[in-house]
């Protein structure tokens, strides 16, 4: 099975190149990165810290997505909307980890996905699916007017979009297991004189730092005790891992949008 990986020269991007290489059955068929970046036309699997494959990193999406059978994507939102569009005109598997994406985007990878098969998910690891479920399944226990939700992540000072799609991935799961929508209870930000914490809400921490790969924490603050629900990426493998699995099961897929829960079982 032939593996394209747009935004090849990126921090996951190389990850993926070299999870791609090593996984049986695959092969790294091409990569692109943003038209103009210093790395168009250098080796793929080179930049990745591997040996020369003879593969040029390139700058046309559309070439990509005509000569292999899978393309990862972890860039950034407008570029995977133009990726979704060319999976749809082209039947390719499109896996996509990119996060920040807004809900009128969302809903294009959806018109997208009636066309190829495409799984998105906010966090590719196995850890953190199991969270989602975990978490579900205690904001279902805990009502709201036992435990008040907090989420808290950290990331690498890097990172461009807050809170994080697995900190926003998370809110939905606890919001799913207490029957309610989280647009409507998210406290996003909170600055100044806020008033108290209005029950039900689900509140959001976000900082920034250093190389932190991705810390979540989901708290229910009860009276007198605390539940936390805990995941820390101490390296960015996890993530390729995850996404060159979904790769793999998507292959045969009818088109359809697909969530990593359903790639692992979950
Ligand atoms: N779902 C998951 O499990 C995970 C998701 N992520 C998400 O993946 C995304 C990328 O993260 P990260 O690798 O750290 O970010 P980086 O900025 O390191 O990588 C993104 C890469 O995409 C490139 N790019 C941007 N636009 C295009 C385009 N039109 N065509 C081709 N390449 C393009 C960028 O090029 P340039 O630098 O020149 O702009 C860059 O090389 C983020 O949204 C992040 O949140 C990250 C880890 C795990
Ligand atoms: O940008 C990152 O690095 C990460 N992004 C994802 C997110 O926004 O949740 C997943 C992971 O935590 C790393």
């Amino acid at each position: 099975m032939k593996i394209g990986i747009v935004g090849c020269a990126g921090r996951m991007g190389r990850m993926l190149v070299n999870e791609t290489a090593k996984t049986k059955g695959l092969e790294v068929g091409g990569g692109t990165d943003l038209p103009g970046s210093p790395f168009i036309g250098k080796d793929v699997t080179l930049i990745a810290g591997l040996e020369e494959s003879g593969v040029l990193v390139g700058d046309d999406a559309k070439v990509l997505f005509e000569t292999v059978d899978a393309v990862i994507d972890f860039t950034a939102p407008a570029a995977t909307m133009k990726h979704a569009q060319l999976a749809a005109e082209t039947g390719t598997i499109l896996v996509v980890g990119t996060t920040g994406l807004s809900n009128d985007q969302k809903d294009e990878l959806k018109v997208a996905a009636q066309k190829a098969p495409i799984i998105f998910a906010p966090n590719m690891s196995v850890g953190v699916n199991l969270a989602f479920a975990l978490v579900e399944k205690v904001a279902s226990i805990l009502d709201k007017d036992v435990a008040d939700i907090e989420i808290v992540e950290m990331h690498h000072k890097h990172k461009v979009d807050a809170p994080s799609g697995t900190a926003l991935g998370l809110g939905e799961a606890a919001a799913k297991g207490r029957g309610v929508n989280l647009d409507d209870v998210a406290v996003r930000t909170r600055d100044g004189f806020t008033g108290a914490r209005e029950d039900g809400s689900i509140g959001f921490a976000t900082l920034r730092g250093g190389d932190v790969v991705g810390d979540h924490t989901v708290v229910f603050a009860c009276e007198g005790e605390r539940i936390e629900i805990t995941h820390k990426a101490s390296s960015r493998e996890v993530f390729a891992k995850g996404a060159v699995r979904a790769a793999k099961w998507a292959e045969g897929k009818a088109p359809g949008l697909y969530s990593m829960r359903e790639v692992l079982g979950l």
